[in-house]
């Protein structure tokens, strides 16, 4: 199932939010459709965000129609602009539009058409690296996973999240490969369910055993003795180890360490944030209040009430295990080792 593909001239996109009930794409034609996915969730997951923005940004210089390398350029920056506001926590968004950037500045075409053939290999490169790269992180993560264990995960850091593949489910995936008879336990990630609706989902495509749990199950389950261990994905790592991460990771992390399992995080090395000093530094979104007073539409809380709606929480470093990344495991000391990938 394509998380994202680039089709006559358009960027056409999995619906996630219709997930698991129903397989829909959606054709994106200009910047704002590209925009609106990304804040809506339809496409979701810090790597895939950042692919499907690469894309949208191709989308807006062409709308702009620029007639000459100044207004291309122009064009570019303002559009990259508007879709690194879409969502401040995950990295790869803002890398990924920094990376088409810096492509385009380097070159010395001047033909606007050579030029937005120049930023669309490269939003192509970046969708085609990260299913390698996963494969690779995959393959570095495996190693940590024992034959038949229970690994609990938080959110959907999979296929759905990336290019293709996945981080977390991507380790997943290469331990099951590798004959490893691996068991999930997805938790449901509330507010918006991506454990439940997209994890599961994978994993049942895959033929991995995944048991859906809501959020605070897993601190029973961890006591009953049925987890060996943790994997999550990243949105943003900081250069001392700290992990941002879908909201509630933070908890899964605590009761890890309370019950000695290990807490694996996956993610691609542009994920990694060495300019920030330490998680204090990520920006953490905050999204409508509606997301956790409704539920498929229908009111679970009273009106009236407030709403204080993270959709991200931050790890500290001293929790973390291990950092599975493309270009190898970095452990503590984290300021040194990711530094060294
Ligand atoms: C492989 S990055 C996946 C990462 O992104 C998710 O957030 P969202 O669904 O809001 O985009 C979650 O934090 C996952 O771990």
């Amino acid at each position: 199932m394509d998380t994202m593909r680039w089709e006559d001239d358009a960027l056409v996109l999995l619906d996630q939010t219709k997930l698991p009930a129903v397989v829909e794409y959606i054709s994106c034609r200009d910047c704002d459709s590209v925009a609106g996915a990304i804040r809506s969730l339809q496409v979701r997951g810090a790597p895939a965000i950042g692919a499907a923005a690469a894309y949208g940004l191709v989308l807006g210089v062409r709308q702009a129609q620029p007639e000459n390398r100044t207004e291309f350029l122009a064009a570019a920056e303002e559009t990259a602009r508007f879709l690194a506001a879409t969502r401040p926590t995950a990295v790869n968004l803002a890398w990924a539009l920094n990376r088409l950037l810096t492509r385009l500045r380097a070159s010395d075409a001047a033909d606007p058409q050579e030029l937005t053939a120049l930023l669309l290999a490269e939003a192509h490169a970046i969708c085609g690296e990260d299913v390698a790269a996963n494969k690779r992180m995959g393959n570095f993560g495996r190693e940590l996973v024992p034959p038949g264990a229970r690994i609990l995960t938080h959110c959907n850091a999979g296929a759905l999240a990336t290019a293709g593949y996945g981080t977390a489910l991507g380790v997943i995936r290469a331990a099951q490969e590798a004959g490893k008879h691996v068991s999930v336990y997805a938790d449901e990630t509330r507010p918006l369910l991506q454990g439940a609706r997209l994890t599961a989902w994978e994993m049942v495509q895959e033929g991995i055993p995944v048991t859906v749990i809501t959020d605070n199950m897993a601190g029973y389950l961890m006591a009953r003795g049925m987890v060996d261990l943790v994997i999550v994905g990243a949105d943003r790592i900081a250069a001392n180890g700290d992990v941002a991460n879908k909201i509630g990771t933070y908890g899964v992390a605590v009761l890890a360490k309370e019950h000695g399992l290990p807490f694996y995080v996956a993610a691609p090395v542009s994920t990694i944030d060495l300019s920030l000093d330490s998680g204090a530094d990520i920006p953490i979104e905050e999204r409508a209040p509606e997301e956790v007073t409704h539920l498929a539409g229908r009111p679970v809380a009273a009106p009236g009430v407030r709403v204080w709606n993270p959709a991200f929480d931050v790890t500290p470093a001293r929790l973390v295990t291990a950092i599975i990344t493309d270009r190898g495991v970095a452990r503590p000391p984290y300021r040194e080792s990711l530094k060294r990938l």
